[in-house]
Order: C-alpha cells, then structure tokens, then sequence
C-alpha cells in the first residue's frame, strides 16, 4: 500500500505569562517588548502590545508569534494618565487614550519622522522637516459618523449595539462614545426598542450613525426585512425626524425618501453626499484642512488643479472656487457622479469630475497638465499616480503637490517616489516645503499627515 508523508501536526503555540519592560511605541501606538521567552540559540521574539507604554514594566500573555495582551502593569510610566472612556478596558476603538493628547500629537510626528528617515526622504543627522504646528483638534465629542456592531442573542432575544472588541469578534455594549457627537448614539438609544426585535434584528449586518446638517441612521441589511418592520421604522422616522436609510448588497434606499444629508464646505458650498459615501468623520478639523490644503497649494484663477481621491468633492469644490479648473478624479463611480452633483449645484461650471481607478490612470485620460495636485488617497497610498508623475517631463509635472494620507507608511514611500524624480538640471526636483500632522483622530493610534511638496524647476 502506497505510503503517504504526513506532516506532523504543529502543536498550538501554549500561552505563556511573561515580563518585560517596554522599549518603544510602534507606529500603530503598541508597546514594543523583547520576550523573556528565550530559547536556546533563537533571539528573543520581539512583541507588540496594546496600552502599555516606553519604560513601563509590564506582565503580559502572549497571544501569537509577535503579539500579546497585556495584563498588569507592574512599574507605570509617569506619562500615563487614566483613560477617561468608561469602556477602554474593553473596546477595541481608541487604543491611545493613556496618555494625554500632547503626547499622542509628538508620537504621531514622531513616527512620520522616523517613516521619512527610513525610506529616505531626508536625513536626521544633517537635515530637518519643515514641521508645522499641528492642526489640533477637540479631544472629545469629534466624530461627526459612528459604525456600530450589532448582535442578536437568539436565546435571550435581545439585540446588542457596540463597538468591537480589540483582536476580537466579541461586542462591547456601548450606551454613549466620548469621541462621538453626543447626538450620534442619541439617535442609536432611541432607536433600539423598534431594532430591538427579531424581524429586524436578526437582518442587521451593523449601523452607522452620520450627523451633518441633521441625523441620519443607515441599517446595513443582510435580507429583506418584512413590511411590518418598515413600518415600525417609518413611523420611528415620522415621529423623530432622523432620517433612515437602508443598505443592502445591492442598493442604498431611503425610508420615505429621505433627502440626501450635506456637508458645509468653507465657503458655504453644500456638498450632498449618500450615507454610505466617504466623509471625513472629523468635521471641525476636515474645515481647517480643506482651508490649510487650499493655503498650501495657494491655487490662483490661472492654474488648473487635479484632485485625486476627490470622494464626494471636499477639496475640489473650494479649490474650483479659487482655480481656472479643477479635474475631480474618484474611483468610485457613484461619488465622482456626487463630485459632478455637486458641482452643479453650487453653480461651479470648471469642475469636472471623472470616475477612474487610480491604480493604472495615465495621463491622456486626464487630458491638459494641471500646476497643481491635491491627493488624498486612501490608506494604501498613491503608487498609481506616482507612476504617472515618474512618466511625466520635468515640465509637465505639478508646481505644487498637496499630499494628504492617513497611512504614514504610504506617505512616506509615496514622498519617497516623488523625491526620487530628477529635473532638467538632473538635480531633485521637488522639495518638502511644509508639513503637519492633522489630529483627525485624538485618543486613537490613527495619524492623518499633510505634506506640501514644491517643484525646483
Ligand atoms: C481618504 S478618502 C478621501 C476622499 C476625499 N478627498 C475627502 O476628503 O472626502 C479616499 C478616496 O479615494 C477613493 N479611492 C481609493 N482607492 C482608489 C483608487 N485606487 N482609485 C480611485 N479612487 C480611489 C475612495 O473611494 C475614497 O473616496
């Protein structure tokens, strides 16, 4: 009988309690530790732990190859504050509320800098970063849009809303966010008693609470709901005046047809949106970053923009305001559909907006060279418009490039990209003229970078 390799089964890695002191703070705000697992001939594996912090001692359990939970902390750091969330023990949401927001904001930088080094984009030792003061931003009660988990717990038939846990599947009930706008679970709370019974409950996927010029619930839906629910939810809306949307694979309905919510631009332009469209979820703080964005690119009625990664038009409608013209260009084919939208209703006639994706876009699809780029990629960063910009002549690449990311590892290879190009004179040819980062998101590891980049030819 023909014999067959077997390999053995690994045995699943044992748990083990362990202590160590903390060397670093990654760039996602974990604790770097040095296990004291040594084995015989092997280094000690270097962990990352969630809530601990550089030079505390700490005791933690080890979950996988390179992570680990903590469990106490043995000698605490003197920048360690209490977290003032009531549920930071257990929720997976903002990972970075033990120490105060002025360490946070250094942190953030700090690892921007270190990223910039690493990839080359300059050197500490004879150079430094044009940093600006960061755009700082209220340290609580921000978010203008909130994703909620649900569960419905068959046995004792009841639904439950929260955030997720870290590293888990697991729901953290959750009655209030202190990063939220207050109105935002508001809205969720007295909606629970009509979500709370099985004809809905056991068909909702999760739920986003948006409030931007009034609130609005989106149900993520997984099968139709019978028409009783609908109507129960129809009269909760009637009754509350916070719009309902429903979300399934297929479509996005309004209950009733509830209007589209809007966004205020600086100017006073309403920019419509779908609930399910991107929306920076920091409102007061995406105002001074569209204002800032719009300093730094400084675009005079002469100048063509591009607007990459445009959304719903947040950047393009300000700068169509200020430019000759400005190309929109979104991968999302509803939201570029949104850009045009809006655009039109706010009586901007060189605006244009084209749906494309970004990956592979060349240069005739954009048609005239703009003198200015505004990207705002998401967080795997902007490698197809660097490879555009590398095929570019010196002189029909941008004057000026306004790079906005909230991944500092894609920014700082992107950066790296387009410090790479040569002029005419084969010296560099963009230089770093500013840059900061924006406190989108306080209490939580997330760094949102603004770099302005100039062209020397
Ligand atoms: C961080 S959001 C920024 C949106 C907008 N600039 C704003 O401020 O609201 C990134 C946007 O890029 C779009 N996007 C992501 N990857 C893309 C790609 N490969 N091609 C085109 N668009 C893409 C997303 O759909 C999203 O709207």
């Amino acid at each position: 009988m023909a014999q067959f390799f077997k390999p053995q089964k690994r045995g699943k890695a044992v748990s083990k309690t362990l202590k160590a002191q903390v060397s670093g703070l990654d760039h996602q705000a974990r604790a770097v530790v040095r296990g004291s697992d040594k084995q015989a001939g092997r280094k000690p594996q270097t962990r990352f732990i969630i809530g601990a912090l550089p030079g505390e001692v700490i005791q933690y359990k080890t979950t996988g190859k390179h992570s680990g939970t903590l469990e106490r902390i043995l000698e605490p750091s003197a920048d360690r504050r209490d977290a003032p969330c009531k549920y930071y023990e257990q929720c997976g949401g903002c990972d970075f509320q033990h120490v105060d927001e002025s360490y946070q904001l250094r942190h953030k930088q700090q690892v921007v800098e270190e990223l910039f080094q690493k990839f080359g984009v300059f050197d500490a030792a004879t150079e430094s970063l044009p940093w600006q003061a960061p755009l700082v931003s209220e340290p609580t009660r921000y978010r203008r849009r909130v994703r909620l988990a649900t569960r419905w717990l068959g046995k004792e038939q009841k639904l439950l809303i929260g955030f997720r846990e870290a590293q888990s599947h697991q729901i953290v009930p959750v009655e209030d966010c202190l990063v939220a706008e207050e109105s935002l679970l508001q809205a969720v709370n007295r909606l629970y008693p009509v979500l709370n019974t099985s004809s809905i409950a056991t068909k909702l996927g999760h739920l986003e609470a948006i409030h931007t010029n009034k609130p609005v619930i989106l149900l993520r839906i997984t099968d139709s709901l019978p028409k009783d629910a609908i109507q129960s939810l129809e009269n909760w809306q009637a009754e509350q005046n916070i719009d309902i949307w429903l979300q399934s694979d297929s479509e996005l309905t309004p209950l009733n047809n509830a209007s589209l919510p809007f966004d205020t631009s600086i100017d006073g332009d309403k920019l419509y949106f779908q609930p399910g469209d991107f929306l920076q979820v920091n409102g007061g703080i995406n105002e001074r970053m569209v204002q800032q964005a719009i300093d730094w690119l400084a675009p005079e009625k002469t100048q063509r923009v591009y607007d990459f990664f445009a959304g719903i038009g947040n950047f393009s409608i300000p700068l169509a305001r200020r430019a000759k013209s400005v190309l929109a260009v979104e991968g999302v084919y509803r939201m570029a559909e949104q850009t045009r939208n809006n655009a039109e209703t706010n009586s901007l006639t060189n605006l244009s907006s084209l749906a494309a994706e970004l990956d592979d876009i060349t240069a005739s699809e954009l048609g005239e060279p703009a003198d200015l780029w505004c990207l705002d990629p998401a967080r795997p960063g902007a490698e197809g418009v660097m490879t555009l910009l590398k095929k570019l002549k010196p002189e029909q690449r941008p004057k000026r490039i306004v790079y906005v990311s909230c991944a500092p590892d894609t920014l700082a290879r992107d950066v790296a990209t387009i410090f790479g190009l040569k002029s005419n004179k084969k010296t560099s040819d963009y230089r770093i003229s500013k840059l900061c980062t924006v406190d989108m998101f306080p209490q939580t590891h997330h760094i949102e970078t603004m770099v302005c980049l100039e062209r020397a030819s």
